[in-house]
């Protein structure tokens, strides 16, 4: 199967981690002897501070690329990002050449997607909800829960979010959905015959409905670690005035987007000293935001591979697969899906961006009306 639109090739994740860690082995498996050795006391010592450290391993470099210039507009004291930021631009179009609209380019897809299974996957920030300064506040419209409600009565439907599965159910309350918190690794899916990929540590659980469910949580041995190190970064942050941190269970996120410019070498320097004493856990870069997580091969696109094979949906002939995000970790997905020809990414953006997406919508108001052309459609088809 052929779901290539024609476009030039792709580049792999541009934005640099930190690389001190990647030498560890990274297999799935890798880390299950759990070493105590490995988990420092609450009392560690933060080595001496050298600015070049953040410097030198591209994490400033990143954080500086991490979100889209905005143009700030007060909506219910959020601030959203305005829809007329820069995708008039002559780059920004000639960019969508090689990552066309998908509401231009629905009529193609929903060609393609004749005869096929079509499973849905959504990130949740800046995808579903706008990007606002504080992360409490992302709320996701009425008018977008019910087209996302609607989209689950005729499609498999799951949020794949960075945040923690809890914390994305509530902000979503539809009880329709599969939900995989973390970063993937943490996922409610349909109870299956068989273990997706011989994944021995699937349990059958109950979901806020109690209906019986699957759930999978690969990093669990790393749930004491990731609780040490919230506890860290809280520490030794709350002085730099701005920064926010989240604990979602299985990796921390630290939020620089209401830090001043100048502290952000201090705060990517505190969370980096800590990291060193965690050869266990890595560090990746989303919008405005340093994501700490388990060094293991596991990320959204391993998720989507998951939840497909939960829904019995591997046959890559009648199954089309659809996953729309904005940030770097959707890349995972997008690859995936990309790799095999098995499906459409959509990347979320208003200015152009090196990614493995094969189509682009500009904002969450745009991923609103492909979805309801998607029910439309699927409308239509039923007759
Ligand atoms: O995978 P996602 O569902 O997209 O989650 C990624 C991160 O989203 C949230 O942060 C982002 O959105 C915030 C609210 O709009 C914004 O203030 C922040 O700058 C963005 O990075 C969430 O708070 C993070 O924990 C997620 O990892």
């Amino acid at each position: 199967m052929d779901v290539k639109p024609n476009h030039s090739s792709v580049l792999t994740d541009p934005i640099p981690i930190n690389k001190s860690r990647l030498g560890i082995p990274s297999g799935l498996f890798g880390y299950s002897q759990h070493d105590p050795s490995l988990s420092p006391s609450k009392r560690i010592k933060i080595p001496r501070r050298s600015l070049d450290d953040v410097r030198s391993n591209g994490w400033l470099d990143a954080m500086k690329a991490s979100s889209p210039p905005r143009k700030k507009k007060e909506y219910n004291n959020s601030e959203l990002v305005s829809n007329d930021c820069s995708t008039d631009t002559e780059d920004y179009r000639s960019w969508m050449l090689d990552y066309p609209s998908a509401l231009d380019s629905f009529e193609q897809i929903s060609i393609f997607a004749r005869n096929k299974k079509v499973a849905i996957f959504l990130d949740y920030d800046g995808t579903l909800s706008p990007i606002v300064d504080n992360p409490d506040c992302a709320f996701m419209s009425e008018a977008m829960r019910a087209t996302v409600r609607d989209v689950a009565k005729f499609f498999p439907t799951a949020i794949i979010s960075g945040r923690s599965r809890d914390k994305v159910y509530e902000l979503v309350r539809l009880t329709e959905l599969y939900y995989a918190g973390s970063h993937g690794m943490d996922i409610i899916g349909p109870v299956s015959q068989t273990v997706p990929n011989g994944h021995s540590d699937c349990l059958i659980s109950t979901n806020h409905q109690g209906k019986e469910v699957n759930l999978f949580q690969p990093a669990r041995e790393f749930l004491p670690m990731i609780d040490e190190v919230f506890r860290l970064i809280v520490e030794n942050t709350k002085e730099i005035k701005g920064s926010n941190v989240e604990n979602h269970k299985f990796c921390v996120s630290v939020h620089y987007r209401n830090v001043e410019k100048q502290n952000w070498t201090t705060i990517a320097q505190s969370v980096h000293d800590i990291l060193t004493n965690y050869p266990r856990l890595r560090l990746t870069h989303g919008r405005k935001v340093l994501e700490v997580r388990p060094v293991i091969d596991w990320n959204k696109g391993k998720a989507v591979e998951f939840l497909l094979e939960s829904l019995g949906l591997t046959n890559k002939d009648d199954v089309l697969p659809i996953y729309i995000g904005d940030d770097t970790t959707d890349e995972d997905a997008f690859k995936v899906l990309r790799e095999n020809n098995r499906g459409y990414g959509i990347l979320v953006s208003p200015i152009r961006k090196q990614t493995n997406a094969f189509y682009s919508l500009r904002e969450p108001n745009e991923v609103m009306k492909f979805l309801q052309l998607l029910v439309n459609w699927k409308k239509r088809q039923q007759g």
